[in-house]
């Protein structure tokens, strides 16, 4: 086994590349056949899930039996959860802001804010922003919010809009100067503090700067009318603000794939249908019983092992791209929530979980590798690699003088990132030191859908492998039962 590759690729090119996981020294195919068992189950419970929902033992919030549904997002089709027309309303409230709304403020946070931002970020990037309408498409600017309560960048936040705001109306002479604000409020349970209360700051300030600015507002919440209804969903029909919805049965961190994480998408001109597509391809690619040949089942079966059976149970997410540092921060909530979980699912204390940590390449090979290569022998290090870059600069040959600079002229910029991971990747593995690799063809909506829908589909399987609930969150619940007579007591002394 020792040095051949051990991969598996996609028709599409998405390729997962586990040869430093698996083989001598590290996990065995002793290892793998001694789970067989539970691999068998876990897969018959994957694919009793996405055949009904129902995945046992799983209890909503109020201890209510709960179907999980994050698997029947990429199908659009009539009765399913993305639906033809939900998408076509989606598309046209991104098109109605085109050419005449100058900037959105998407509040959320957790499950509300990170796969949006994931999005954003592959959409965008970072300068988007600083960028004028028409190299934007004539889509509006995008800010986040909600995903902190820092009285700081909220302030900055609202005086940035507003002198913005200031140097539309200087520059309109006659013209209709008004700067146009959407604010998208996105919270499934509709009271999140951290998304309300900035949101009400927001609000109200750039309400108070009429008639220079213009506030709409959209909500985007779970849809139960009556006395289920959320706060935010009161508040939207009492206001008139329209509504799209976190569907049931889609917990807040597999919820990119749905309206919460496609609301934002559709504001930047973001290709909606490739990246459902892209997630349904890797949906289709998991459905094989064969370890071998089922992506999301291998990485949770040799993620597990690697953390039961040798210790790595802190999984550094490093891709080499700082456009999927986000994918780094979605995939901290997406592993956290789900697999930390202090009980297993007759009860019994286990706690269990793996520790996410959030690296970037080349950056954190300056920052945390030296503790990866030498610290604890507590990690796997999940490389992502992009195969083309469309933008991909020739070093120039500026100092011939300088040997060191002449020796890497004439490379490109994406060779020396390739040689780069190539490098820590292999230093690594000849200290045992557990990593892998995904490799995303290109950095694009479709592949972005298949290595999301793989990380999600992963949990699940691990969450069977372990066997613990993979989507509740009951410990998050302890500082939120504090949380609220605290605020009343703050409140009562003032
Ligand atoms: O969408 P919301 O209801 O506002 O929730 C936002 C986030 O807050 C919570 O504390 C949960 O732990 C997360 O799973 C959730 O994504």
């Amino acid at each position: 086994m020792a040095d051949a590759k051990t991969v598996i690729s996609l028709p599409s090119g998405f390729t997962f590349d586990y040869t430093n996981l698996y083989g001598d020294g590290r996990i065995s195919p002793a290892d793998i056949a001694a789970l067989s068992a539970r691999l068998r189950a876990a897969h018959q419970a994957v694919a009793q899930m996405r055949a009904t929902g129902e995945v046992r033992g799983h209890l909503s919030k109020d201890g209510q039996p709960e179907k999980v549904l994050f698997t029947q997002l990429p199908y659009v089709r009539e009765g399913n959860l993305n639906t033809p027309a939900s998408l076509a309303r989606l598309k046209a409230f991104g098109q109605s802001l085109r050419h005449r709304v100058d900037a959105v403020i998407s509040f959320g946070i957790g499950g509300s804010y990170l796969g949006n931002k994931v999005l954003f970020d592959i959409q965008c990037g970072e300068f988007w922003n600083s960028k004028d309408r028409e190299a934007r498409h004539g889509y509006p600017r995008l800010y986040f919010s909600g995903n902190n309560i820092d009285p700081r960048r909220t302030a900055e936040l609202i005086g940035h809009i507003v002198d913005e705001a200031k140097s539309k109306a200087r520059q309109a002479g006659a013209g209709d100067g008004t700067y146009r604000v959407t604010l998208v409020v996105i919270s499934k349970s509709g009271a999140t503090l951290d998304t309300m209360s900035t949101f009400m700051a927001a609000y109200d300030a750039l309400q108070q700067a009429a008639p220079a600015i213009a506030v709409e507002v959209v909500a985007v919440t779970d849809p139960a009318a009556g006395p289920q209804a959320t706060l935010l969903h009161r508040l939207a029909r009492e206001q008139g603000w329209p509504v799209f919805r976190v569907p049931d049965g889609v917990g807040g961190r597999f919820s990119v794939f749905s309206e919460v994480g496609l609301i934002t998408a559709a504001c930047t001109g973001f290709d909606i249908d490739a990246f459902l597509a892209g997630a349904r391809s890797m949906d289709e690619a998991c459905h094989s019983e064969d370890i071998r040949h089922n992506p999301a089942m291998l990485n949770a079966a040799l993620k597990y092992l690697a953390a039961a059976n040798y210790g790595r149970d802190i999984e550094v997410f490093m891709p080499y791209a700082d456009h999927l540092k986000a994918v780094a921060e979605w995939y901290i909530q997406l592993l956290a929530e789900s697999l930390g979980k202090r009980t297993n699912r007759a009860g019994q204390e286990i706690y269990y979980g793996r520790t996410p940590v959030v690296a970037v390449g080349t950056t954190d090979m300056h920052a945390q590798t030296q503790l990866h290569q030498d610290g604890q022998r507590d990690k796997v290090v999940q490389f992502v690699q992009v195969g083309q870059w469309p933008e991909d600069a020739v070093i120039p040959n500026c100092f011939p003088a300088a040997a060191s600079l002449a020796d890497i002229a004439g490379l490109r910029l994406s060779q020396a990132l390739d040689a780069a991971r190539e490098a820590n990747a292999a230093a690594l593995i000849r200290d045992n030191r557990f990593n892998a690799n995904f490799v995303l063809p290109r950095l694009n909506a479709f592949h972005l859908g298949e290595l999301l829908y793989l990380l999600a589909l992963s949990v699940a399987y691990e969450g069977e492998l372990a066997d613990v609930d993979a989507f509740d969150q009951p410990g998050v619940e302890a500082y939120k039962r504090l949380l609220g007579p605290l605020l009343k007591q703050m409140k009562a002394a003032e």
